[in-house]
């Protein structure tokens, strides 16, 4: 038997609800599981001196820096330049990864690295959903420069299939999804058990965001790099 078309809508609204209740949720585990790492390693300010361009460590990486062009959610070119600055113990993991990959014929290729705190708020105005972005009143991990939005690419450059686009912000996305081909699911898992092997964790909505361990200790930043 259908339901009336309103009961329909508030079913669809409660879900919905439910779910950014859930995103919530998870976001405040990751903060309180941060904080158990936090109590049982070592500590530091994390200053904005502790940030490193990584391209002058690595010349490995692929750069594809979506929000230094128009071509991005926000149709918008937030960033000046193409430019992946990260802390240097994330950097250190991200250059063990690629090691990695490589060895198995794969590179990390970037699309986001550290974000202004700035630049958050301009994402969280035109996309306030917790899901997929990480709302400014906390901070993201990527404006304490420990997270990092990535894919691979073959050894010659030439593109992995990973499903959807980057900020493809549905369900698609999601590591549970898995109405894909098997090459799809594959290449999303050698990206994940790879990255979780170098101290990365995944996001449930965002095949391509990683999360350093520990992140908690660093602080919310707002520099931004030079163009020259
Ligand atoms: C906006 C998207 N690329 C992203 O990084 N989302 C996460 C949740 C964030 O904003 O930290
Ligand atoms: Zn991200």
């Amino acid at each position: 038997e259908e339901l009336p078309e309103s009961q329909t809508a508030a079913l669809l609204e409660k879900a919905k609800a439910l779910r950014l209740r859930g995103d919530k949720v998870e976001q405040s585990l990751f903060n309180k599981r941060d904080s158990i790492e936090l109590l049982s390693g070592d500590s530091t300010d994390g200053n904005d001196e502790d940030f490193i361009n990584i391209e002058n460590i690595s010349s490995d990486f692929v750069l594809d820096m979506k929000y230094a062009t128009k071509n991005n959610f926000l149709k918008e070119k937030v960033y000046s330049c193409a430019k992946c600055y990260v802390r240097d113990e994330v950097a250190d993991a991200l250059i063990e990864a690629n090691r990695d990959f490589m060895k198995q014929g794969y590179k990390i290729k970037f699309f986001d690295c550290y974000r202004p705190h700035s630049v958050q708020k301009k994402m969280w105005k035109i996309f306030p959903n917790p899901g997929y972005v990480a709302n400014p009143k906390g901070g993201s991990i990527h404006n304490k420069g420990a997270a990092v939005d990535i894919t691979l690419v073959k050894l010659d450059g030439s593109e992995v299939d990973m499903g959807t686009d980057f900020d493809h912000f549905g369900k698609e996305a999601h590591h549970a999804y898995k109405d894909l081909s098997e090459t799809t699911l594959n290449n999303r898992k050698l990206l994940r058990e790879t990255m979780n092997k170098h101290g990365f964790r995944t996001i449930r909505t965002e095949w391509w965001h990683y999360n350093y361990k520990n992140s908690l200790k660093y602080k919310i930043s707002d520099f931004t790099w030079e163009c020259k």
